[in-house]
């Protein structure tokens, strides 16, 4: 690959910025969450507005992947999952094949949540883009549709071939995606050479990273039933077990306010910290202030860079998410919910495993529900799980990764791991027998998963050149 190519690439996707821009913002307008079942049929709208960009793009051999109906815990046991989205440019034998995975659904957004703007509209402001899937993960999503524009438009061939699997269920637990990987093994996925995911944030706000590992995510729920019916607190407050006391009461024993797991037997799977890992972190440009920024508040737990960082990357933690079927809306309402479902989830690590974590976490849940003593019934369940994945970052790939960093940001990269989860990671690696790029676009204070979520638009940009640039980079190496 000559410098010029790059530069010719680089000044396209400037001069292609407007576009770029429009593009995002059709996606973001697209309501996918794949958490609510009704907003099921915009999911699925996403998947063919991806199919549409992607013949336009002159993609061949596109398949909008069925996976059949979602497995329980569902409301509407006939809700079809969403597809995943295949499809390939270019099948030159002489050339490196890449898995490009991203994912076209996105986390719920309400107005009334705090959003400054409708969370469904892509608004520029102060050189930010907002919108909900801005950052995660539409954006980079859409970066590779534009990189592979950028080349066709700038009359550069594509240095690989690129085969896309954008899915829709990433942010409900990735759902029937990992029997599709192993049922396109050696059909569609055949001959991949490296899988390339961009679907988490830098660090902080200024240096670019790489990223080798991810905690996983085991989510329950746990179900308390009493009264036939909701009730009237003045007539039954008092005299009879109220389903919402009981889980309160089981909720606050999961975790302290030191965000200390209080189920015993989980902290002991995880793996001892070794020195070399300990001397990781003083490398890592990170403090307590990208903390304080990124979360808007002065509520850390931790106040050095390595405590945050470990209990960020390599020790899980249990949030409670919340309660369905209690009321939560504004004013008083005086009743009294006859069914609560808390919902809480655990991210885990090495060597946490999976199966045995499920048996603690129902067997703990239902001793404490237990000790009650209440006449009312208790069932907790797991409702999706995903994989921790930790890899070595130092094969071809990441070389290439490296590379394009410094030719578009001007920096050598940090090596970071990601608090956050892509449940399908693992599969990626274990299946296709490949190593897994982490190569993210956006910032540490996008606010995924909040309210205003943006991507920097020097970020939305860089980072069309950026996976662009690594496409070249990783076909002139010489390995895998
Ligand atoms: C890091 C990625 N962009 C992301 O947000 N992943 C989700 C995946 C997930 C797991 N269970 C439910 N969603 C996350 O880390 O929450
Ligand atoms: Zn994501
Ligand atoms: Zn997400």
């Amino acid at each position: 690959m000559s410098q010029t190519t790059l530069e010719t690439y680089f000044s396209k996707v400037d001069e292609l910025k407007p576009a770029f821009i429009q593009r995002l913002s059709d996606a973001v307008a697209i309501p996918s969450v794949s958490s609510d079942e009704g907003l099921r049929p915009q999911v699925v709208e996403m998947a063919h507005y991806l199919k549409e960009q992607l013949a336009n793009l002159g993609a061949v051999d596109i398949e909008l992947k069925e996976l059949g109906t979602q497995p329980p815990p569902v409301i509407n046991s006939t809700l079809q999952l969403p597809p995943v989205v295949l499809s390939r440019f270019g099948k030159d034998p002489s050339k490196k094949t890449v898995l490009i995975y991203g994912h076209y659904d996105v986390q719920p957004a309400l107005l009334e949540d705090g959003w400054n703007t409708n969370p469904f509209e892509l608004v520029l402001k102060d050189d930010k883009l907002y919108g909900r899937g801005s950052t995660d993960d539409k954006g980079p999503v859409i970066g590779w549709l534009n990189a592979i524009e950028a080349h066709r438009n700038a009359g550069i061939e594509l240095p690989v071939n690129i085969v896309t699997c954008f899915e829709g269920m990433e942010e409900s637990g990735s759902l029937g995606l990992d029997e599709l990987i192993e049922q396109e093994r050696d059909a569609y996925f055949k001959g991949v050479d490296a899988v390339c995911i961009s679907d988490n944030y830098w660090l902080g706000t200024k240096k670019p990273v790489l990223t080798y590992g991810l905690r996983g995510c085991n989510y329950y729920q746990v179900s308390i039933k009493g009264p036939g019916a909701d009730l009237h607190s003045g007539i039954f407050g008092g005299v009879i077990a109220e389903p919402m006391t009981d889980l309160v009461r089981v909720l606050a024993t999961l975790v302290n306010g030191q965000g200390e797991i209080q189920i015993p037997g989980i902290m002991e799977m995880v793996a001892p910290v070794t020195p070399e890992e300990e001397a990781l972190y003083k490398d890592i440009d990170f403090d307590v202030s990208d903390l304080t920024a990124a979360s808007g508040s002065n509520t850390a737990l931790y106040q050095s860079k390595k405590d945050i960082l470990m209990h960020r990357w390599r020790f899980p933690s249990l949030s409670i998410h919340g309660v369905e079927g209690a009321f939560s809306s504004g004013g008083a309402k005086t009743v009294i919910p006859s069914k609560v479902i808390g919902k809480f989830s655990i991210r885990t690590v090495p060597n946490i495993e999976s199966a045995k974590l499920d048996q603690i976490v129902i067997d703990y849940v239902n001793a404490e529900f237990a000790k009650l003593g209440s006449p009312n019934t208790a069932t907790c369940e797991l409702i999706h799980d995903g994989a921790y994945w930790v890899s070595n970052p130092h094969n071809a790939s990441f070389t290439a990764a490296a590379k394009a960093t410094k030719a578009v940001w001007g920096v050598e990269p940090d090596l970071t791991r990601e608090g956050g989860s892509i449940p399908i990671t693992l599969s990626f690696e274990e299946k296709l027998k490949t190593s897994v790029l982490l190569l993210p676009m956006g910032r540490g204070d996008d606010g995924a998963h909040s309210i205003n979520e943006k991507v920097d638009m020097s970020n939305y940009i860089g980072g069309i050149k950026t996976l662009g640039a690594y496409l070249h980079y990783y076909a002139a190496s010489d390995t895998n």
